[in-house]
């Protein structure tokens, strides 16, 4: 997976009612529309080898999950580009994908087929998805009635039984419990082991170090450090110890 000199910008509309009408009373008085423009990524780049474990790091608003709406095709890039070999399979997408009306069991045909199996092919896997989950009865309970943590680990079960090439993992899979944790990292090892590429987004240090075979650090839409996962850490964890000014950008 390659990522070449990304930028994301959300425009966002300031107007207070943002109506059709208000537009054309505007547009017919020549004024400006009123946007704000969030510059979220700011000319990434990097590179993803087949087989690596990248870890995203930063602090509230550094663009972490804008990064990965993109990877996952949920977000256009403003400009740069996105090039990945194969299917991408993600907490993100899934998660939204999940229609909290329907059962758990419904919901698992649903988040297979939008992954693009077949109706057979998941039913063939259906029994290990919900083994994983361990829901119990619950699979069978429309998903609205379902704990935060109950959500994301059939998210999380469905996601990793599609066979990805690549998968994004994010911060959803801090919801669950130590035991689910502990589950989910082996299983994370396990599709590692299967030169699976992944992308884990997490303000856990302690798994982001774990897994990841390289780590970056984005602040403020801007690649900030990338390399050892320790060395990056440390660096971060310094930079929240100090604030801003101990930034230095690196040629990357
Ligand atoms: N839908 C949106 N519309 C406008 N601005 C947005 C939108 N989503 C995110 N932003 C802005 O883009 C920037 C990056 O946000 P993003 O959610 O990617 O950060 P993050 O690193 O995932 O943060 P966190 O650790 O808090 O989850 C922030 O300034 C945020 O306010």
């Amino acid at each position: 997976m390659s990522i070449y000199d990304l930028h994301i910008t959300y425009k966002v509309n300031l107007e207070r009612k943002a109506s059709l009408k208000n537009a054309l009373v505007k547009g017919l008085r020549r004024e400006k529309q009123n946007y704000r423009e969030v510059r979220a990524i700011r000319g990434v780049s990097f590179d993803v080898p087949k087989g690596q474990c990248t870890g995203i790091i930063g602090a509230n608003g550094a663009g972490k999950s804008t990064l990965m709406r993109a990877v996952a095709g949920i977000l256009p890039p403003t400009s740069g580009s996105i090039t990945i070999d194969g299917k991408v399979s993600t907490l993100l997408a899934l998660g939204v994908g999940f229609n909290s009306a329907l059962t758990g069991r419904e919901n698992v045909m649903l988040g297979g087929l939008a992954a693009g199996l077949t109706r057979a092919e998941v039913n063939e896997k259906f029994d290990e998805i919900a083994d994983f989950s361990d829901l119990g009865d619950f699979i069978d309970m429309p998903m609205r009635t379902y704990s935060s943590g109950m959500f994301s680990r059939l998210a999380f079960a469905v996601a990793v039984h599609m066979n990805p090439d690549i998968l994004i993992i994010d911060e959803a899979l801090s919801a669950g419990d130590a035991k689910f944790k502990d589950r989910a990292n082996a299983k994370m090892a396990e599709l590692m082991d299967h030169a699976g590429t992944m992308l884990l987004v997490s303000h856990a240090l302690g798994t982001i170090q774990n897994l990841s075979d390289e780590v970056i650090w984005l602040h403020k839409g801007r690649l900030i450090k990338r390399g050892d996962p320790k060395l990056v850490c440390d660096a971060y964890l310094e930079f929240l110890k100090v604030g801003d000014e101990s930034i230095v950008m690196e040629d990357v």
